[in-house]
């Protein structure tokens, strides 16, 4: 490459950003295998609308149902996200024959997937000083989806004593694997539903979360007595999956079961290191009781926030501010989602950081006495975007130099609108304890895929953050 041209100008400077090789992270708690199925044309919906009966079909669609229990359910949110565009995520009943219907889709290809599984591999690659990624199950065929790398241990406890080890050096030969189904659809697909003629306005992704009764989202006994000790060895974590947990689950535990636990596990984290900045990468959380536990119990644990525009908007309806939620949700505007960033911020003053990834921004805010200026915030969600359209370019980042091709990817046209924008929310006197900065994305025209753009922006950012406040702090 001609090392005389902007591109890799900018590179450089990019790289001098991406410096994690003096961050150490720990990553719970889900991991799962993707498999991912294309959509290119509205002739394979059309057939599975006239397959299953147009008009149980409208039906579903407008119940608007928040869990797959049979396959209209599946065609019916399916066909919500791809008529808006919208990331979207609905758990599946776990239920033997429609795990089987399920299994009838050509899957095109399987991929990591869950928010610890797609953070390790990129952190690990980015040269991430350590990341100590758990999840509670992990069978050889995940195990084998992790890069093979130093940087990246599983941890597990021998002779009582806490060992960190490759993930491919800690599988448990019985562990069941976790599958989840995406269904990734192109921009401008069409099809017919009813009176409805229904074109896709951006590519996005639909994701049918598997969640197995076996599968409980939390750090065994064993493990947990360790969260100490890998606290001291750590300068942040994040922690995602709670969607995953369930209302009930047959042995008679509950949510507040799994709940509980999960409050101690983050006390216990910080227990010997009280500087630990900890994130939550927030998802589609389609039951509304667990929403509000997530929310009442789990964010107030946290210093940094990280979700797309769907979730900003679920957040604070759920917070309730319906009216706000629904509009962001619509349109994600900016000044909406600032509003919103505000009101959460103001609610949980624990939140030192709020990061919000829509399709055409991504934006934080922090409070005004927040260390890091805001050239270096900026330059945190430039490379965000970079991750971002590199992954969206190539479908995985395999190596650093990857990024040169999401560098090529110009920002979106709304570059100088975003900027006054900020530049005028930033002068209203609510704002004035503040900082907010947002870039315009790099928006991948016909995106290898959408899965996994959001966690790649999110941990980026968070470590890029939390990178330079130790720099900061140094000084
Ligand atoms: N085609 C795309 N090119 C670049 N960046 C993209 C593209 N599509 C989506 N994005 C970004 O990824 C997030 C998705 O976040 P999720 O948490 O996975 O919903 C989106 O907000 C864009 O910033
Ligand atoms: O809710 P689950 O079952 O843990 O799954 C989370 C899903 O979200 C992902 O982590 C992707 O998230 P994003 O697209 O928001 O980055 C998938 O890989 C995974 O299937
Ligand atoms: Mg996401």
């Amino acid at each position: 490459m001609d090392t005389s041209c902007n591109e890799y100008k900018e590179y450089r400077e990019c790289m001098d950003y991406l410096d994690f090789s003096n961050i150490s992270i720990f990553l719970a708690y889900n991991v799962n295998v993707d498999a991912i199925k294309y959509y290119t044309s509205g002739k394979e919906i059309q057939n599975l609308i006239e397959r299953y009966g147009e008009d149980d079909i409208i039906e579903k669609y407008n119940e608007y149902p928040r869990k797959i229990c049979n396959p209209i359910d599946y065609i019916a949110r399916l066909i919500h996200a791809m008529a808006n565009g919208k990331p979207a995520e609905v758990p599946l009943l776990d239920d033997e024959n429609l795990n089987k219907w399920f299994d009838n889709f050509k899957y095109d290809e399987e991929r990591m997937g869950g928010q610890v599984g797609i953070i390790a591999n990129l952190l690990s690659i980015l040269r991430t000083k350590k990341v100590i990624a758990y999840s509670p199950i992990l069978s050889k065929k995940q195990a084998e989806m992790f890069v093979d790398n130093d940087n990246l241990v599983y941890p597990s406890v021998v002779d009582g004593n806490l060992v960190l080890k490759k993930p491919i050096e800690s599988y448990k030969e019985n562990d069941p694997l976790k599958i989840n189904r995406i269904f990734e659809y192109k921009e401008g697909i069409e099809f017919k539903l009813g009176d409805k003629h229904i074109i896709t306005p951006i590519a996005n992704r639909f994701i049918v979360a598997s969640r197995p009764d076996k599968l409980r989202l939390e750090i065994k006994e064993d493990l947990k007595e360790k969260l100490p000790e890998i606290g001291e060895q750590i300068d942040c974590a994040i922690f995602s999956g709670y969607q995953g947990i369930k209302e009930k689950y047959s042995d008679g535990k509950t949510y507040e079961y799994y709940f509980t636990k999960a409050e101690e596990d983050l006390d216990l984290l910080r227990q010997k290191n009280k500087k630990i900045k900890i994130h939550l990468e927030f998802a589609s959380i389609q039951n509304i009781n667990l929403r509000k536990n997530i929310i009442n119990r789990i964010l107030p644990k946290m210093d940094c926030l990280g979700m797309d525009e769907t979730e900003v908007g679920n957040l604070i309806s759920t917070m309730g501010y319906e009216e706000l939620g629904q509009k962001i949700i619509k349109d994600s505007k900016m000044e909406d989602v600032v509003e919103a960033s505000k009101i959460i911020m103001e609610t949980y003053p624990n939140l030192e950081l709020l990061q919000v990834h829509t399709l055409y921004y991504i934006l934080v805010m922090c409070k005004k006495d927040n260390p890091l200026t805001t050239k270096q915030l900026k330059k945190i969600l430039e490379l965000a975007t970079i991750l971002a359209a590199t992954k969206a370019k190539l479908g995985e980042i395999s190596k650093v130099s990857d990024l040169l091709k999401g560098l090529t990817v110009p920002h979106n046209k709304y570059n100088e609108l975003f900027k006054s924008i900020v530049d005028n929310l930033q002068k209203e006197e609510k704002y004035k304890n503040y900082k907010i900065v947002a870039t315009p994305s790099r928006l991948v025209d016909v995106p290898k895929s959408t899965v996994g753009l959001g966690d790649t922006i999110s941990s980026g950012a968070f470590v890029g953050y939390v990178s330079l406040l130790k720099e900061a702090n140094k000084k």
